[in-house]
């Protein structure tokens, strides 16, 4: 099976670590091709941020498409654009951080969310709710960190989630912690070695998932909201999206 990891930001080097953390999960046969958006945000911090990179997103499930993808990872912690992306494409398409909380749900009764900003905390937390996983998490907590000093200042940027980890480990009566951002798609297994309990990671949460559903020929539904957009005339630089 082909799973395309979509990163919503432009970040490359970003993409490369969310694919390496791919492959280090799928199965044998399972095709991994990790991407981003021409154009976008180079980091997604804001709803703003957001708002404009699920347009990157789309046009990324619109380029699968085109190639033949069974599932798609969207590979944010915000899960920009997914209900779009569900729209375009009869294939699964798995938000990282709606995929992290519900594995984490699978292993422990309460967890815990890291992330980068007080900001995204705080959308984080709305994800939850929409998600209906509020109940399961005690604490979305922030290393306070911009999310391209887990590129830059990756040292410093770990020590800061770690930090933030041993806190929520030892103060949230928790089973599990689940590390709210897709750039951190690397420091699971170093987290997890150093806390001594489990860390859940989107990117390899979600691409797990995703080949669940391709192998239980589970697609995303047609009947509903999620249906192929009505067709209609576009304007402007989006005409191409007229039909
Ligand atoms: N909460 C976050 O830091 N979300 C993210 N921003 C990005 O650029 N990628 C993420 O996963």
């Amino acid at each position: 099976m082909r799973i395309r990891i979509i990163n919503a930001n432009t970040s490359a080097a970003m993409t490369d670590k969310m694919g390496v953390a791919a492959l280090n999960v799928a199965r044998p046969g399972t095709e991994i091709i990790a991407v981003n958006p021409a154009s976008g945000p180079l980091t997604i911090e804001s709803h703003f941020d957001e708002t404009v990179a699920a347009v990157g997103v789309c046009e990324e499930i619109r380029a699968g498409e085109a190639a033949g993808t069974d599932a798609y990872v969207i590979a944010c912690f915000g899960d920009p654009g997914l209900y779009a992306a569900r729209e375009l494409t009869h294939a699964p398409v798995i938000g990282i951080a709606e995929a992290a909380f519900h594995m984490a749900s699978l292993i422990a009764t309460r967890f815990s969310v890291v992330t980068t900003l007080g900001r995204t905390a705080i959308m984080a937390e709305r994800l939850l709710h929409e998600y209906g996983m509020g109940i399961r998490c005690r604490k979305v907590r922030a290393a306070e960190i911009p999310v391209l000093a887990l590129e830059h200042e990756a040292d410093t940027a770990y020590r800061l989630i770690e930090a933030e980890c041993l806190r929520a480990r030892d103060e949230d009566g928790i089973g599990a912690i689940v590390l709210g951002c897709g750039g951190m798609a690397d420091l699971a297994a170093r987290l997890q070695y150093s806390l001594g309990l489990p860390v859940v990671e989107g990117v390899a949460a979600a691409v797990a998932l995703a080949e669940s559903l391709v192998t239980l020929k589970l697609q995303t539904s047609k009947f509903g909201d999620l249906a192929a957009p009505p067709a209609k005339p576009f304007t402007g630089e989006f005409a191409r999206y007229s039909r």
